[in-house]
């Protein structure tokens, strides 16, 4: 089985809380034709079997298209299924915790918000990647702190590592994001709300 990419950039799409497997299989799938760079499963509603059952049949799918999956909040679970990375914000697992127990070659993402110093802490800690925002209103997390545009580039000045951007993300705002710099970004209602999945992930692909 070829290894799936080692870098996060272009399309990060996280998926939406949604418990029929089959539907989110379906889903996922346009999202991987479409040239989805990573994908995400994050489930702020399921219970824990039903993120084993879901994310198990998200891992070889995403093998195929060797693309890496990413598990939000969940360490074990990253662990127990042989995921390809976990990403945490701060109320998650801490960065020394995490790399106690996930694999060397692993990803590990961070989420910074509206925060540089954070990310510059992160960086130092072993994060593979940073992850700012919310750069526009989201109703997929609507009380989200919100970031400046204007981040983007400064933190590209001072990091090494890809710079990710989330939130309210659309096929019209997301131009603004990737002339500033950002590495990816990470997408959730604008893609998986789509008539035409597959059709948005290459439109979103293509920005970049
Ligand atoms: C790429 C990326 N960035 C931010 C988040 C937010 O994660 P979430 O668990 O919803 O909130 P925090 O724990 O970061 O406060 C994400 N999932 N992915
Ligand atoms: C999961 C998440 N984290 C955010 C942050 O700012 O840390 S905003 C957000 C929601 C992303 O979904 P959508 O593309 O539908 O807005
Ligand atoms: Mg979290």
């Amino acid at each position: 089985m070829a290894m799936s990419r080692s870098e996060i950039s272009g399309l990060y799409a996280i998926t939406p809380d949604i418990t029929d497997t089959g539907r989110l299989c379906q889903m996922v799938e346009q999202t991987l034709a479409g040239g989805v760079g990573c994908l995400q499963y994050r489930n702020k509603s399921a219970d824990a079997p039903l993120r084993l059952v879901q994310s198990s049949a998200l891992l070889p799918l995403c093998q195929r298209y060797q693309v890496p999956l990413i598990i939000n909040d969940y360490l074990e679970l990253a662990c127990q299924i042989g995921a390809d990375g976990l990403h945490v914000g701060q109320d998650d697992s801490t960065l020394p915790a995490i790399k106690d127990r996930l694999a060397p070659h692993k990803l590990i993402g961070v989420s910074c918000y509206s925060q540089l110093a954070r990310a510059v802490e992160a960086e130092k800690a072993g994060a593979s990647y940073v992850a700012f925002g919310a750069f526009f209103p989201s109703a997929t997390k609507p009380n989200a702190v919100r970031a400046a545009v204007s981040l983007i580039s400064e933190a590209k000045s001072v990091l090494s590592v890809p710079v990710v951007a989330i939130g309210g993300i659309d096929l019209n705002n997301a131009a603004s994001l990737v002339a500033r710099g950002c590495d990816a970004i990470a997408v959730s209602q604008a893609l998986f709300g789509a008539e035409d999945i597959e059709f948005a992930a290459k439109c979103f692909s293509r920005l970049f």
